[in-house]
């Protein structure tokens, strides 16, 4: 049985050619877990429609290229532990293969899985990362408590990413196993071309309705990430990426990998190979290099997930510091809606409602200000991301959210940016604000309606 999860490809897929060469028969599957879908006390849902319409094209697109090696990707809506177990059960497969989970949300039906059947073989690895676990020079426990101690470390020690192989796609798959009716009579377990009516997506989509950064659509699946990693390395992008990394917007002002890298049709190791490729044709420099660098911090996330466990989700963080931070309805509904008095806020806002996307600034400036101008709970925020990032990734998204706080993993305890300063930096001219109306629903210097008596608020008027 191979479970997939945030590791949907085929190419540069270590554990699933293990797979591929071990196994006489595969059922291939993935499960929708309703908690991951539903919403808690900080958000009406975990995912928006349209990272579901995102991750609904890239389990599609997979299921493609499985029949083509005559197999399906077969679907499912429930607890993965409750699934699987019934799974397990009725097949008895020899083995179960899982790309490594790095957050305790996704790790908890393995573990449980492997308690109740200790005679199944559990095999999972670090598929989504540049680095396997014993090519690190620390083990995960003694993860540095700073992202430059760590990337120092690595420097020095671990092997190059400047040779980076890309692993070919298995050229065959084992079949089916035959108890699986490949009609789909198991009410949970459906090949992927069932469950696509049931959820009311159409086969093919309307380009135009993909989320637009550049001139390429962001749309799920292999195949549009490798087209855009072709595309991204065919300009001269690359070489000027660290003079351009922070814009707010724009053609290739960033890779724009993030999508693809969070849900795995593109893996870092392939990423690192085009570059490598580009920098044997144009030369390297500070930009090229500091993919890489963004990269690590992908990684040093990822590893950070696994060391810190649940206290990645807490109040307190990994430092344990006391913090505040209210659920204050208005506020958060004013950052949500891009109605706060900070244009630049409820333009990044706008967008992220709208796409899905955000470039790494406008994620900084807006995860700033629900924390330092309206004293949010940043867990708010965290979820809100969870429910919009077409890219969204448990380790950097609540990683960054912690950093950002003060409780994680940043030595000088928390960023506030001055978002005056960011607008005179960011968008001198206004253009970003115009184009994303971060003007229209400024609300005035008052952000509340009420005060802590819930008394009406009067703005005072100017005569
Ligand atoms: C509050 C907050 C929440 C975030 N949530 C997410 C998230 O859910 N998923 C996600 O992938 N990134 C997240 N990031 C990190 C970063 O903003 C995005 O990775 C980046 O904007 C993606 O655009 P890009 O692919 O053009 O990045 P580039 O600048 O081109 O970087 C290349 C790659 O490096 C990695 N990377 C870059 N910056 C970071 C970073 N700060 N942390 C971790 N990895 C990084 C990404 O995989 C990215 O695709 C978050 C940042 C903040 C401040």
């Amino acid at each position: 049985m191979f479970w997939f999860s945030n590791d949907l490809r085929l190419k540069d897929h270590p554990l699933l050619v293990r797979a591929a060469q071990q196994c006489q028969h595969l059922l291939f599957i993935f499960i929708q877990s309703p908690q991951q879908i539903r919403g808690n006390r900080f958000v009406v849902s975990r995912m928006s429609a349209e990272r579901r319409r995102f991750q609904w094209q890239t389990l599609q697109s997979l299921n493609t290229k499985l029949k083509n090696l005559d197999q399906t990707l077969h679907y499912a809506e429930g607890e993965p532990t409750a699934i699987l177990d019934g799974l397990i059960e009725q097949l008895q497969p020899d083995a179960i293969y899982r790309a490594r989970q790095v957050a305790s949300e996704e790790q908890h039906p393995w573990q449980q899985l492997q308690s109740r059947f200790p005679n199944t073989t559990f095999i999972s690895a670090a598929v989504q990362s540049i680095y396997q676990p014993d090519e690190l020079p620390m083990s995960v426990e003694a993860l540095p408590d700073t992202f430059s101690q760590f990337r120092r470390l690595i420097e020095q020690a671990a092997p190059s990413y400047d040779d980076a192989q890309v692993l070919a796609a298995p050229p065959s798959l084992p079949p089916p196993p035959t108890e699986i009716d490949q009609q789909g009579s198991q009410p949970a377990l459906l090949p992927v071309d069932k469950w696509q009516a049931r959820l009311g997506y159409s086969s093919t989509t309307d380009a135009s309705e993909e989320p637009q950064l550049t001139s390429l659509p962001i749309k799920g699946g292999e195949d549009a990430a490798a087209d855009f990693l072709r595309a991204y390395f065919q300009t001269s992008a690359a070489s000027h990426y660290k003079e351009t990394r922070n814009a707010l917007d724009g053609e290739f002002t960033s890779t724009r990998f993030s999508p693809w890298l969070a849900n795995g049709t593109l893996s870092p190791t392939q990423v690192l190979a085009a570059l490598g490729k580009y920098q044997r044709l144009h030369g390297r420099n500070e930009s090229t290099y500091w993919i890489c660098f963004e990269l690590l911090w992908r990684e040093y996330f990822q590893l950070y997930a696994i060391k810190h466990g649940n206290k990645l989700f807490q109040l307190r963080g990994i430092t344990n510091k006391p913090v505040t931070g209210c659920l204050y309805g208005e506020r958060l509904a004013r950052w949500i809606n891009g109605t706060t008095p900070y244009p630049l806020v409820n333009a990044s806002m706008n967008q992220l409602r709208a796409t899905g996307l955000l470039s790494n600034r406008g994620r900084q400036i807006v995860a700033s200000c629900l924390i330092h101008e309206l004293q949010l709970d940043w867990r708010a925020g965290a979820y809100y991301f969870e429910q919009q990032l077409l890219d969204y990734d448990v380790a950097s998204n609540w990683g960054n959210w912690q950093y950002i706080a003060g409780v994680g993993a940043d030595p000088r305890q928390g960023r506030h940016f001055n978002l005056k300063k960011q607008q005179q930096m960011f968008d001198p001219e206004g253009d970003y604000i115009a184009k994303w109306h971060g003007d229209e629903g400024a609300c005035g210097a008052v952000i509340d309606s009420v005060d802590a008596a819930d008394w009406p608020v009067s703005v005072p008027v100017n005569k």
